[in-house]
């Protein structure tokens, strides 16, 4: 049985009296991916966040695996333009990196002929695995990628979600990744995690996107279909603390919050 490499129990983060994450339970096992879902603001990035130690849950419990080693691809590259810097340099700044890891792991991602370009001149895709190859630099077991497809154009996205389904199986690492409110997630995603503030649903990818009713209203997954489109429909809405609303709170305006038991999704 795989490692359960991180387990999310019942996190929550209260920031000023706003609820940021309420009541998350996830968790990431070696081998898998997941993928993290869900509208502007639902807490994708807090969440993240929280899991790098970078944000403190304000109840709950977070579980990491004695041998947890985390590789991180944030949303996007922050660097001086100004500043000259070669791909190269740029990786050999990674900390405690073996240098000469460096060309080997620019094979790996597909851009080792970019060795010795400058940073700043890289396209969108190219400046993602850029990012990637840094990640795998820091030997983790387990991949976090903050949209790893930004930027990115769909034939690119499609071969970025291959790449990265090709180093999990390589490396057998699990991979946490977050995708924007678009819903764009692998066919090969192993589970979909949706959140707004909390959970709403998860499950496979696959089993969703298969649903005729589903095809009917959003179409069948496009590009050889290595990708598939997840739609996610609230039918309801959430108060300023994320709470789900009843449909008697929305029309009398009464903002307490009914269970989450009653958050449906189509
Ligand atoms: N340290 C903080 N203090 C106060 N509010 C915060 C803090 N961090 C995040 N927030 C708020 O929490 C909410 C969730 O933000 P977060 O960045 O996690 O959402 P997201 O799902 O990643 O959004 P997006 O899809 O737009 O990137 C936002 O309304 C944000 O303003």
């Amino acid at each position: 049985m795989s490692k359960q490499l991180v387990a999310f129990d019942k996190i929550g983060i209260t920031f000023n009296d706003r609820v940021l994450l309420n009541n998350i339970d996830m968790a990431i096992n070696e081998g898998e991916i997941v993928t993290l879902i869900g509208p502007n603001g639902s807490g994708k990035s807090t969440l993240i966040r929280t899991l790098l130690g970078l944000q403190e849950a304000t109840s709950g419990q977070l579980f990491r695996h004695k041998t947890l080693r985390i590789g991180y691809m944030p949303q996007k590259l922050h660097i001086d333009p100004t500043l000259p810097l070669t791909v190269k340099h740029f990786l050999a700044l990674v900390r405690g990196v073996d240098k000469a890891q460096i060309l080997p792991t620019l094979e790996k991602v597909g851009i080792a002929h970019l060795l010795n370009s400058q940073v700043h001149v890289l396209s969108g895709g190219e400046t993602q695995r850029v990012l990637l190859a840094r990640a795998l630099l820091n030997k983790p077991n387990l991949l976090v990628l903050d949209e790893p497809v930004q930027g990115v154009d769909v034939n690119g996205q499609v071969e970025l979600y291959n790449l990265i389904e090709s180093i999990r199986n390589e490396l057998g690492c699990g991979v946490l990744m977050v995708s924007h409110d678009l819903h764009l997630v692998m066919a090969k995603t192993d589970t979909v995690v949706c959140i707004n503030q909390h959970v709403c649903c998860s499950g496979s990818p696959q089993h969703v996107t298969k649903h005729p009713e589903y095809q009917a209203l959003f179409g069948v997954p496009g590009a050889d279909e290595s990708i598939a489109i997840y739609a996610h429909q609230h039918d309801h809405v959430h108060d300023e603390h994320g709470d789900v609303l009843s449909a008697n709170d929305k029309a009398s305006n009464n903002t307490a919050p009914s269970s989450h038991a009653n958050c449906h999704h189509a």
